[in-house]
């Protein structure tokens, strides 16, 4: 029997308590699945479709005990959008519909930590974001972003989740929460898809926003161009009066003083009118050599978060939606072939699905298991003839220095394996066509920023190392072989 003194502070500012019924003494009880499912078919009205899919059905209901029902979400991210704009929805929908109090309570997926949670403050009802095929086709012809880089093409799983959630929430409310959005990772990883469905989706809620996606070098090169033709004013005004400006890839401000001297003030103007903004690069902000402090401190004022490789369930449902798109009659046995052949960059699974699919088309015949493992084992060959293996440079590396594979692929941090390791590293990034994610994995996992920094150390270091140089120069001789 529920005590309602045990929840008057939860619920301090609810005012329904003598019209309640209690899960345990009312008249009806409805029981965990019932509540569940009342609750997704009221959300499924209340939120758009990519919002119900982000927030609704990444959550699970894990239990109803007395009057608490737990919910697990996916991420710390997930659980302060609930608590801000869910929470007191589940109260009232329950309220209204079965007459009893519930005190839902989240848990994050994976740290098992229960945290009672008050009911946040009642939010304004979201306006639909709903807009005609016409006014869809409309703004994306004019805009200079990619049409088919939207929230509803984008796969979500445990790698981009994070990523992906932030990125709604920054499309509906752009520069309140999380600005900079900063995202982050390896090579193909959806960093740009991401970064451009905000520009869709906010484009789609507001058609009259000013949404601005550049490269990296592009701000660059139009820098260059206004100061060479002297227009310079029209470059700011172009820069600093969008609402939304992405910039892809700002690791490539390394070492570039006049970019970072503009950008900071285009950042800083953009900042202060509340102006969203959404930076890419394949590292953190401070792993980014040679960028000023102060930008590398602005760039964390937001939030970073990064995309990780999908696990093979993702991989398979980015083929599976591929397949569906360009309407490819795939068996599922065969994508679940195909995603397990590449494991961390999905440009190239997408490129592995049209090789299968241009193999098909080349041997008439309908794609099959049989037949994929055919053109990607071509695929391999080609690779083989064109480059090394990562095995084959670890064993190279290894017997060089006297110490064994796993060592080379182990977690030791003693210099005599340290170095030998990060040259290893250096050398798959130099004579391989692997992905830093991919490197990372074939050295026992590890994140694709510690091979950046392998990468990085070594290169610096033969500069100055006259023995260490020759040492390297030696091991790509033997390798050569
Ligand atoms: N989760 C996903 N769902 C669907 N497609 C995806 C997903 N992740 C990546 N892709 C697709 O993979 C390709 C590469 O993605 P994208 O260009 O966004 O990667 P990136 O991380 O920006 O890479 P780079 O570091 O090279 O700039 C694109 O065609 C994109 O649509």
């Amino acid at each position: 029997m529920l005590n309602y003194s045990s929840t008057q502070n939860a619920w301090g500012n609810i005012s329904f308590y003598k019209k309640t019924k209690t899960l345990e003494g009312g008249v009806y009880v409805p029981n965990l699945d019932e509540i569940w499912d009342y609750l997704k078919e009221q959300f499924q009205t209340q939120f758009t479709r990519i919002g119900y899919q982000t927030w609704i059905d990444s959550a699970k209901p894990l239990s109803l005990t007395a009057n608490t029902l737990t919910i697990e979400v996916p991420s710390q991210l997930h659980k302060e959008y609930w608590e801000k704009n869910i929470l007191t929805k589940i109260v009232e929908n329950l309220y209204a519909h079965f007459g009893v109090e519930v005190n839902p309570v989240l848990t994050v997926a994976g740290t098992g930590a229960d945290t009672p949670q008050e009911p946040a403050a009642p939010t304004k009802t979201k306006r639909s974001n709903q807009v005609s095929e016409a006014e869809e086709r409309d703004f994306l012809t004019n805009s200079h972003l990619n049409s088919k880089y939207t929230f509803e093409t984008f796969v979500t799983g445990t790698g981009n989740q994070m990523a992906h959630a932030a990125a709604l929430v920054v499309s509906e409310e752009p520069g309140v929460l999380y600005n900079p959005l900063f995202l982050y990772g390896g090579v193909g990883l959806g960093k740009t898809h991401l970064m451009q469905a905000i520009g869709h989706q906010l484009l789609s809620n507001k058609p009259d926003t000013k949404v601005k996606y550049v490269t990296s070098e592009t701000f660059t090169n139009d820098l260059v161009n206004s100061i060479q033709t002297n227009t310079q004013e029209r470059f700011r005004r172009e820069y600093r009066s969008v609402d939304l400006l992405m910039v892809d890839d700002v690791q490539f401000f390394a070492d570039k003083e006049a970019t970072q001297e503009e950008f900071f003030h285009t950042f800083n103007d953009l900042y202060e009118d509340k102006k969203q903004i959404v930076l890419t690069s394949d590292r953190l902000p401070n792993e980014i050599p040679k960028l000023q402090d102060r930008l590398v401190s602005r760039f964390k004022w937001g939030l970073s978060v990064d995309i990780t490789p999908p696990d093979l369930e993702t991989r398979i449902a980015i083929l599976r939606n591929k397949a569906d798109a360009e309407n490819l009659d795939i068996p599922d046995d065969t994508l679940s072939y195909i995603a397990g052949q590449i494991d961390s960059n999905v440009r190239e699974l997408e490129g592995a699905l049209i090789r299968v699919q241009a193999y098909a088309t080349m041997k008439h015949a309908p794609i099959a298991t049989s037949l994929a493992a055919d053109a990607l084992k071509s695929l391999k060959l080609n690779d083989a003839t064109n480059g090394l293996s990562i095995v084959k440079i670890q064993e190279t590396v290894a017997k060089y220095y006297h110490i064994t594979v796993s060592e080379i692929k182990g977690k030791k941090r003693i210099k005599n394996i340290v170095v030998p390791r990060q040259i290893a590293m250096y050398l798959a990034r130099e004579l391989t066509d692997a992905s830093l994610p991919k490197i990372g994995i074939e050295f026992g996992g590890k994140d694709h920023t510690t091979v950046i920094h392998a990468h990085e150390k070594i290169s610096q270091s033969i500069t100055d190392d006259q023995d260490l140089k020759n040492n390297v120069a030696e091991l790509k001789n033997l390798l050569k072989r």
